[in-house]
């Protein structure tokens, strides 16, 4: 069961010497609060009341007794709330560690709101578990047994009368619990794409605006928070029905057994001071029994949550294998390459040679699959059919980080992170980059000038939009990011897209600088680039190669080529 798997983890990392202590601390206490009655009861003996007045030290004592009831409960509760906290903290760690690991196939289902929301509100639901529910739940099982106990030792056939309760409790509770747990699974999927929805249009603000979307978009929402809040409601509406009904059982129980009680005491069967021991019992054991049916509750609520931490938890990691593995070139041969996203193929018995060290760039219409090619490289997808050699190793033998060492990507998107340039130029490459390689890189990218410019220098921080930055700055930072380590592949996605034309000449001065000797594929949409790649890979349509050669060669005999080139012509 997937809720058992949570708990594996959650005894994992639990700090057990501490939680015991805590629990056999909470254990002392409860049993010591269950003789408060007793003591209680005993005062409502004159002849006990007037010995213990004269016995100032026994009355202290008593209070003394009271007040250490209660310290010792409150030690307890800290002992377990610590611990449960951090065991917490270390699934989160964990789940989220499993995350980045994931792969993108994987992570592609899911929309990032509803992860985050995974590791944030269904944790605190977690927290609130461990440290409050679990607990609280022990203990009210111990006070209904002990007070039980109790009850039987005052009065046998009134304490079995009494228990018939238990049956019509059960009665009511479980099937509530198993429609309360498919509310609380709704209410957190609901949350979930609330919180991606939130954060993807705030990332998207500008084009929000401009569009003047605001007013649809509230009404989207607004139906979002609907669906929520009626979903909630139905929560409510069941676990307080369920409470309703179990309180007033509860009382109308222990009216009847005051009744029955009474009589006993009628007839001599009983003492009054017993008969309030007795109903004193009784009345400590409504707080637990209603905790007991919040705490079923709660339980459909834990059990929906673990449904989803677990199910992030099942999601096919990267392989992490960080051999090192020869490589003689880095000629890259593809042979028979099918792939699909879904059900459609996207590159179809696609077969290309690109010999180690040149410059391929790569043409074909919107959609033909020239990023998809990327993404195979870069083992982002690993399903696919035929084969991918780098030099002469098979690309399915390598592990995804071994591939990544190889080879550096640089993205269509001018993405740059929440953080500070430096930040996001040293990203994911720790101490590895030399400040003499950094400024280098800078300089030929003609961004040094930009950030001298800057008051805080390449210490300036940038919001997770890179506000603050022109798209044509953001791509340059983002090349910049790539180069910082020498890698003998590149792929480059259009990245000379939003550059005017006298800083593409630039920039492209310095990526054929960088990738001199390299294996270098590109994207491309400029003729510049186009004519001045050692090859060029047109593709079809339908993701099958329609030639490869040099552009000479192409011009000559590839329509496809020179219709691509004469649509490239007129838009320019
Ligand atoms: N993650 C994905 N899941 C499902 N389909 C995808 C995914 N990524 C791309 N596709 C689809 O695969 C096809 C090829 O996309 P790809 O981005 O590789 O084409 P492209 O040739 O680079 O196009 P463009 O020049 O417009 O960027 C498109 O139909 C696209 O909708």
């Amino acid at each position: 069961m997937i809720t058992n798997q949570l708990f594996k983890l959650l005894i994992n990392f639990l700090n057990k010497p501490k939680f015991i202590l805590g629990f056999v601390l909470s254990l002392i206490g409860t049993n010591l609060g269950l003789l408060l009655p007793q003591l209680i009861g005993r005062l409502l003996d004159v002849k006990f009341l007037t010995e213990i007045s004269s016995q100032p030290n026994l009355l202290a004592g008593m209070v003394l007794f009271f007040i250490s009831v209660y310290v010792i409960r409150a030690t307890s509760s800290y002992l377990v709330g610590t611990c449960g906290s951090q065991a917490l903290n270390k699934i989160q760690k964990y789940i989220y560690d499993h995350l980045l690991k994931t792969s993108v196939q994987e992570l592609d289902t899911y929309q990032s709101g509803d992860l985050a929301s995974r590791l944030t509100n269904d944790m605190s639901i977690v927290l609130n578990f461990i440290t409050a529910v679990i607990p609280n739940l022990l203990l009210n099982f111990i006070i209904i047994a002990g007070s039980i106990y109790f009850l039987f030792t005052i009065s046998p056939s009134m304490t079995l009368i009494s228990l018939v309760i238990v049956p019509v409790l059960l009665l009511i509770i479980v099937p509530i619990n198993a429609r309360l747990e498919s509310y609380y699974n709704n209410y957190q999927t609901g949350v979930g794409e609330i919180s991606s929805r939130i954060s993807h249009k705030f990332v998207h603000i500008r084009l929000m605006k401009a569009f003047r979307g605001e007013r649809s978009e509230a009404r989207e929402m607004g139906k979002s928070f609907d669906r929520l809040t009626a979903n909630y409601k139905k929560i409510i509406g069941w676990s307080s029905f369920q409470n309703t009904l179990i309180s007033s059982l509860m009382m109308g129980f222990i009216i009847l057994i005051l009744v029955l009680a009474g009589g006993e005491v009628a007839k001599g069967a009983m003492t009054m001071s017993s008969l309030m021991t007795f109903v004193l019992y009784l009345t400590q054991m409504i707080d637990p029994i209603s905790d007991i049916s919040e705490g079923a509750t709660e339980i459909s609520e834990f059990k929906s949550v673990s449904n989803r931490l677990m199910e992030v938890l099942k999601l096919a990691k990267d392989d992490y294998c960080e051999d090192k593995f020869g490589l003689e070139n880095t000629a890259i041969n593809m042979s028979g390459v099918n792939f699909a996203y879904d059900t459609d193929n996207i590159l179809n018995n696609l077969s290309v040679q690109i010999p180690s060290g040149k410059h391929v760039a790569i043409v074909g219409p919107s959609g033909a699959g020239k990023s998809t090619i990327f993404s195979l490289l870069m083992k982002f997808y690993q399903d696919y059919q035929g084969s991918i050699q780098i030099g002469q190793q098979e690309l399915k033998n390598l592990s995804p980080s071994q591939v990544r060492q190889m080879i550096s990507y640089i993205p269509q998107d001018n993405t740059l992170f929440h953080g500070t340039i430096r930040e996001n130029l040293l990203y994911g490459k720790n101490s590895s980059v030399s400040e003499e390689r950094l400024q280098e890189i800078l300089e030929q990218l003609d961004l040094s000038r930009l950030i001298d410019e800057l008051e805080k220098g390449i210490d300036t921080g940038i919001s997770d939009s890179g506000t603050g930055l022109s798209e044509e700055q953001k791509q340059r930072f983002n090349i910049a990011r790539a180069f910082l380590v020498d890698h003998p592949i590149y792929l480059l996605d259009e990245v000379t897209a939003s550059l005017d034309s006298v800083t593409e000449s630039i920039i492209s001065k310095a990526i054929d600088k960088f990738t001199a000797g390299k294996t270098r594929l590109t994207i491309a949409h400029r003729l510049n680039t186009i004519r001045e790649a050692d090859y060029i890979l047109v593709l079809n349509k339908n993701g099958s190669v329609s030639d490869f050669g040099e552009h000479q060669q192409l011009t000559q005999r590839s329509s496809l080529y020179n219709h691509f080139l004469s649509e490239l012509q007129e838009a320019s």
